[in-house]
């Protein structure tokens, strides 16, 4: 039997050999399995139509050039919605006014699910990060509800404004600084204010720490890490490490807060005197930091970019902020500009800014590189008359609304002044729509407005190229955290600060 003598020397060779060998061999007849399972799939009639590739070739591009690769699947096929697997998951990418609408309305597509697998920069910690239970979940959520009450909301305007003056202070007088590295900076240490407590957020070489600990996470996201990552790659024990250093600084806080028995007026405070159990409590600093931290670093870097790019804008923004501090008697010019900014209250800050208003909807229209990403958790459904089975993923690029030259001429240009999409179901998605809308727009808002408010009064700035011209860099879809342009084609900064103290 010349079969079976050659499978057992090959098992005998097997066994003999090193993990390395061992190790190796074991992902390549995977990744085989997974590639010729993936040749003999036909497409059912109802299915979406398949890549003109084997699957096992999109996922880097779906990881690493995603804009790209939507936009050439979406030639390739010349479908509006196409289908390909991520190993062992069929991903399913939508398009279009319909499937949009039925995308963020489908009561049976998950929001959690869906990020879990496909997005992938938190590793899991079991009962922390991952295997919440819904029931957690939504006290999280609610937890964040409390967070963006008027009477919190409002106690942090001046701490965020605090925080602004320091790190603005430690800029100088004048100078040049990416905005990708110094505004997300600025805006991890107020969301760090926000969510968290004061022994951290007081601690700038905590706050440093952390920032690295959420940079090392954020940028170690693979392919290999989000689909195998049970794979001990480098990239995967480096995020491991991350996380577990992170979830210390966060224990330690909490446990420092309980032992002291000193009440203070922060977030943490408010989890603790909820009564929440401490997976709760940890999970809510640690995952939210991830949700609000990115996103909101990434509109304001974009939004102090296009403010300097775009000088009448800037102007306009200032004005508006002028005239609110004009408007409130109890601020004076003798104070510092945080401390005057801190007289202007809340419902002034959220329903009498249109110009801020308009920026940060226009930032996020056009520099958010989201692909939203459910699983279909409930019953087989259909978009558009194509299947989405139950337990598929189903994807939906924001660059197919935000950047429809149908819907926004001149998509790629900002133009906070451009007419509004009216009368097209879910025409701008910028904080989610239907059933999913972004439960830390408040806060969000609050943050960039701030923070833009005391660019625009303490400094002034323009935005020029890596040998020091003038430009406009247009937004990097491809870049799926910060839509950062490629390191050619980069932009930075330059400032000088106004007369006026910070
Ligand atoms: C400029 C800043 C932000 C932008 C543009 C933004 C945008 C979004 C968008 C578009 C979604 C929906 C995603 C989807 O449909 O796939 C979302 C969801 C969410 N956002 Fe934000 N976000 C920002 C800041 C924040 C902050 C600061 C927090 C927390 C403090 C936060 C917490 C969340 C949460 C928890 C969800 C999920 C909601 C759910 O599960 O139903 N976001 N955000």
């Amino acid at each position: 039997m010349p079969y079976s003598i050659g499978l057992e020397s090959a098992a005998n060779a097997f066994l003999s050999a090193g993990f390395p060998t061992q190790f190796t061999l074991a992902v390549v007849i995977f990744l085989a399995i997974v590639l010729i399972s993936s040749a003999f799939q036909s497409d059912a009639p109802d299915a979406p139509t398949s890549l003109p590739c084997y699957s096992i070739f999109a996922i880097n591009p779906f990881f690493r050039r995603r804009y790209d690769f939507l936009n050439w699947a979406f030639h390739a096929t010349g479908q509006s919605a196409f289908q390909f697997q991520l190993l062992r998951n069929q991903v399913i990418i939508v398009s279009g006014e319909s499937a949009r609408q039925t995308f963020f309305t489908a009561k049976g597509l998950d929001l959690t699910e869906g990020f879990k697998i496909l997005s992938g920069a938190i590793p899991m910690v079991r009962g922390v990060t991952s295997d919440l239970q819904t029931k957690r979940i939504s006290q999280i959520h609610k937890r964040l509800a409390l967070v963006q009450r008027n009477s919190s909301l409002s106690d942090l305007i001046p701490l965020i404004l605090e925080d602004s003056r320091k790190v603005m202070e430690t800029w100088g007088a004048s100078g040049t600084f990416d905005p990708f590295e110094n505004v997300y900076e600025l805006i991890f240490q107020t969301t760090l204010r926000s969510l968290s407590c004061t022994e951290i957020s007081d601690d700038p070489v905590l706050v440093a720490r952390l920032k690295k600990l959420y940079d090392t996470l954020d940028h170690g996201t693979t392919p290999a890490t989000v689909l195998l990552p049970w794979l001990p790659t480098p990239a995967m024990l480096k995020k491991l490490w991350a996380t577990k250093e992170i979830y210390d600084i966060v224990v330690a806080a909490v446990n420092a807060r309980e032992q002291s028995g000193i009440s203070r007026n922060d977030t943490l405070q408010m989890l603790l005197e909820s009564g929440d159990d401490r997976l709760v409590v940890v999970g809510f600093i640690m995952g939210l930091l991830i949700a609000g931290a990115r996103a909101t670093g990434t509109t304001a870097s974009w939004m102090m970019t296009f403010l300097g790019g775009h000088p009448e804008w800037r102007a306009k923004a200032a004005t508006e902020v002028q005239a609110l501090l004009a408007a409130n008697p109890v601020s004076t010019t003798s104070e510092s500009l945080s401390s005057r900014l801190a007289t202007i209250p809340l419902e002034v800050w959220e329903s009498e800014t249109p110009v801020l208003d308009a920026i940060i909807k226009e930032t996020t229209r056009v520099a958010q590189p989201h692909t939203a990403m459910r699983r279909n958790i409930g019953p087989p459904m259909y978009i558009d008359g194509k299947i989405i089975p139950t337990g598929s993923y189903v994807v939906y690029p924001f660059s197919d609304v935000h950047l429809d030259p149908a819907l926004y001429p001149d998509p790629w240009a900002f133009n906070p002044g451009r007419e509004e999409v009216k009368n097209i179901p879910f025409g701008y998605v910028g904080w989610g729509g239907g059933k999913t809308l972004c439960l830390g727009t408040r806060l969000a808002k609050v943050e960039l407005k701030l923070v833009g408010a005391m660019f625009a009064l303490g400094f002034h700035h323009t935005v020029v190229d890596k040998s020091g011209e003038p430009t406009i860099p247009t937004p990097n879809w491809n870049d799926i955290l910060l839509c950062r342009p490629p390191p050619e084609k980069t932009a930075y900064l330059r400032y000088e600060r106004s007369d006026i103290p910070l």
